[in-house]
């Protein structure tokens, strides 16, 4: 496997950035740089442009908010971290020594944005952070990265903040976890962050998503942390203090790839090998499944039946469900899965239905 990126080693591993989601005064930004714990936090980060869904709200203090960020570098020692959504705000934090910036979210949907700034970035050494888009769309997280590699970007890393969804749930953005894995399989050599603030969008989740990444053996997180969170200008409701975030790095469990002893890999070799076993029998078993859906098929075929049986259908998801949960699988897993099995069904029975019938 590629090894990771260079930049990610000069941290203890793993990193951690945090700061208020948006700078509001130097005072705050010095208290908050004041209390946070510098064994633990490594980058401060303050957002001075802030895109917000709707006009009127509070947008950022702005290109000013730059100077309190090089008083936080200069007076306590942390790297300094922003976000930028153009070209100008590119050039502004490179101006000012930014250490770190990161592209966000709602500017990585946009290949014109990412390519503006990429440009205005060129050959730079500072580490350049890419928030996945809002969407769940792999390639265009990918496609922004590699737009800031074809300016000879060098130090490049990517930030899972959750993907946006109509429907409400108990995330405000929702993880799904496997695009960031699909990531890291892609681009193994990318350090990753998590955004667990981002992903809830509460403070009460913070602690489970982040040992979910690091579960996952992420790179790092990047949490908000506000002097007074109640009252903090722009997401109030998932920033926490200094304090707080102390105690939630120190309860983290930190995992490693692997493990040296060889009892571990004695058991674990067991248990891969009945993995593998019960892979081929549920294979088997579809396989066999398809095989029965198949005869349907000619069978709906002499007697000009049709293929998709809606009753009939209901009724397998609906047992399906039901049955799966006294397994302990949960109903959105099930459910998944019937569907994709149900539709390879309907699929090999409509080639049945339209072999040498076609014109
Ligand atoms: C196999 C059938 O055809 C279709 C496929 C189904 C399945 O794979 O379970 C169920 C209902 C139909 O939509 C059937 O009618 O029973």
């Amino acid at each position: 496997m590629k090894a990771k990126q260079s930049w990610i080693n000069q941290f203890d591993k793993p990193l951690t950035i945090a700061g208020p989601c948006s700078a509001e005064s130097e005072k705050q930004m010095l208290e908050i740089a004041e209390r946070l714990n510098k064994e633990y936090v490594q980058i401060f980060r303050a957002g001075i442009w802030k895109p917000r869904t709707k006009p009127n709200c509070f947008e950022g203090v702005g290109a000013i908010g730059l100077n309190w960020l090089k008083k936080v570098k200069d007076e306590f020692g942390f790297k300094i971290a922003t976000e930028i959504a153009n070209a100008n705000h590119a050039k502004l934090a490179l101006e000012y020594d930014v250490d770190v910036l990161w592209i966000g979210a709602r500017s990585t949907v946009n290949p014109f944005t990412v390519q503006e700034i990429a440009e205005a970035l060129r050959d730079t050494d500072k580490i350049v952070l890419v928030k996945n888009p809002v969407n769940p769309d792999l390639d265009l997280w990918i496609g922004a990265i590699e737009r800031l590699q074809a300016q000879n970007i060098q130090n490049i890393g990517a930030i899972h903040r959750g993907f946006s969804t109509y429907k409400k749930t108990q995330y405000r953005n929702n993880p799904q976890w496997q695009i960031a894995l699909d990531f890291m399989d892609k681009m193994p050599e990318i350090p990753m962050i998590c955004d667990p603030s981002h992903i809830c969008g509460n403070r009460e989740g913070l602690f489970d998503v982040s040992q979910q990444a690091y579960n996952f053996e992420y790179d790092g997180l990047m949490i908000e942390s506000h002097n007074n969170p109640d009252e903090a200008w722009s997401d109030a409701s998932q920033q926490i203090t200094p304090e707080r975030l102390l105690e939630i790095l120190q309860k983290l469990e930190i995992r490693k790839s692997d493990d040296d002893g060889t009892f571990y890999h004695s058991q674990l070799n067991r248990l891969r090998n009945e993995i593998d076993e019960t892979d081929q029998a549920i294979l088997e078993a579809i396989s066999q499944r398809m095989n029965i859906a198949m005869q349907i098929g000619e069978l709906k075929k002499e007697h000009n039946v049709a293929v998709f049986q809606p009753e009939r259908w209901k009724q397998i998801r609906e047992n399906s469900v039901r049955e799966g949960s006294r397994l302990g699988l949960s109903e959105e897993f099930v459910d998944k899965m019937v569907k994709a099995i149900h539709q390879e069904s309907i699929a090999h029975q409509n080639s049945i239905m339209n072999k040498e019938n076609s014109l």
